[in-house]
């Protein structure tokens, strides 16, 4: 337990909104006024402008920062390769697409001394991070923080908290998160992870494509699912720390390091709107049937990234938050499908309406993976339970899960394909399904 991090956690405070023009400064008048680069900027810092998108994408998609800080970004020596440990990156090669229902047990602890970025774990993923599409599903299981700063320039980093608060330092300030929250790591902001718990596990969605941003919302109207509001941006926070900082950069698959003689979390004051986000998915607003029916999950999108193709997500990233069921004439919990898109669902705390919890189940810091086309929906308990079951308002409080949900099939690693903690029975859920058709009505 890291008791003074969790209080300096606890009393952070944040800018509210998601997209917006933010602006923070640690101290008054390191912000220039009225232009992003005097001839000399505030206070003696340095200007640095960190592009999340092309300058020339349109405006509503733009996404760029101003950073104010101590040393320039450039200030450092070279970088040499690294072992990439447990992380790998698109394009994925090492097993062929797998059309088999897929679903693994937690992560196994790690050894002592294990940080975040030493915990991360390739399940799998889509693309190719040199042509900025696609994505990854990793987990991560730690015991140690990081006295290293990380920055990946191949895609931004989906973290989801499963097990273990997390204080994250980034070069815009400070980010608490702890299971039910998500925190948003754009494109090359670099940070370090801190441990509030003994040890940490979770999930991360490396997504190389288009920024996630929020979805429209359609006849849905102007407010629901994720609130803009409710998205919280660090304030300025810098470290004025003289001597050696490794700084590791992951650069097309592999992970470069660098030792820095200063830290590279020095920014002083900040504006813009490339930046790194905390939400609470219990603030989730949760719209579904009133009438009839199971809606698709696509209701449930926290974030999306668009593809070129309207409506075509390179990846979304869906919750499934408590909420009342009250369809009538329906069977309520997901149906059978096969889908032409590639899901995987990771399960935060509690049990999933599809699926029987408990051991050898979907547990949480487990995950189940449904490659497009596979054929999948309720286990066999549960259609049987769902069929028989009175409809009356029924409320879903006793779990948190979600969804990768991406337009292109997902290979495995090598490491996962052949993980201990593969389940090896899952079709056996589904294998008691009986025939119940009465041609005679
Ligand atoms: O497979 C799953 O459990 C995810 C899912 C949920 C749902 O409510 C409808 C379709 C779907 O793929
Ligand atoms: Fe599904």
């Amino acid at each position: 337990m890291n008791g003074d991090a969790r209080k300096t956690a606890e009393r952070l405070t944040y800018l509210s909104g998601f997209g917006n023009e933010h602006s923070s400064e640690a101290v008054t008048g390191a912000l220039p006024d009225g232009r992003n680069s005097p001839q000399r900027a505030p206070l003696g810092l340095y200007a640095e402008q960190l592009s999340g998108t092309a300058f020339t994408e349109p405006r509503a998609h733009n996404r760029r920062s101003w950073l104010y800080r101590i040393r320039p970004s450039a200030a450092h020596p070279a970088f040499t390769r690294a072992d990439n440990g447990t992380i790998r990156t698109a394009p994925f090669t090492e097993t062929v697409p797998d059309p088999n229902r897929l679903r693994w047990n937690p992560l196994p602890p790690p050894p002592e001394g294990t940080d975040f970025l030493g915990g991360l774990w390739t399940l799998g993923g889509n693309g190719d991070a040199t042509q900025r599409t696609g994505m990854a599903v990793h987990l991560y299981h730690a015991n140690s923080s990081m006295d290293r700063v990380f920055s990946d320039a191949d895609g931004e980093l989906l973290i989801v908290p499963e097990h273990g608060g997390l204080l994250l330092h980034t070069e815009f300030g400070q980010l608490h998160v702890e299971p039910a929250h998500i925190a948003l790591i754009p494109r090359g902001v670099r940070f370090r992870v801190e441990l509030l718990d003994a040890s940490a596990r979770g999930y991360v969605c490396e997504n190389y494509g288009a920024p996630f941003r929020l979805p429209d919302l359609g006849p849905i109207g102007a407010n629901g699912l994720a609130n803009a509001r409710d998205f919280r941006a660090p304030v300025a926070a810098y470290e004025d720390v003289e001597g050696p900082v490794e700084g590791v950069n992951k650069f097309c698959g592999n992970l470069w390091t660098a030792t820095y003689d200063h830290s590279p979390l020095d920014v002083v004051a900040w504006h813009g709107n490339h930046v790194p986000y905390a939400y609470d998915l219990r603030r989730f607003n949760v719209i579904g049937t009133i009438s009839y029916d199971h809606p698709d999950p696509s209701i449930f999108t926290v974030l999306t990234s668009p593809s070129d193709t309207p409506g075509l997500a390179g990846v979304d990233f869906v919750v499934f938050a408590p909420r009342w069921l009250v369809g009538e004439n329906t069977f309520r919990p997901p149906y059978f499908h096969r889908n032409v898109m590639s899901e995987y669902m990771g399960l935060v705390e509690g049990a999933y309406d599809a699926k029987t919890a408990g051991p050898g189940g979907f547990v949480p810091g487990g995950g189940s993976l449904h490659n497009m086309m596979s054929a999948h929906g309720p286990d066999q308990e549960t259609f049987d339970r769902a069929s028989a079951a009175e409809l009356r308002p029924q409320k879903i409080d006793d779990g948190l899960a979600f969804m990768f949900e991406t337009r292109w099939p997902v290979t495995t690693t090598a490491q996962a394909a052949r993980a201990e903690h593969l389940q090896r029975d899952y079709d056996d859920v589904w294998s008691g399904l009986q025939r119940h058709f009465r041609p005679a009505g």
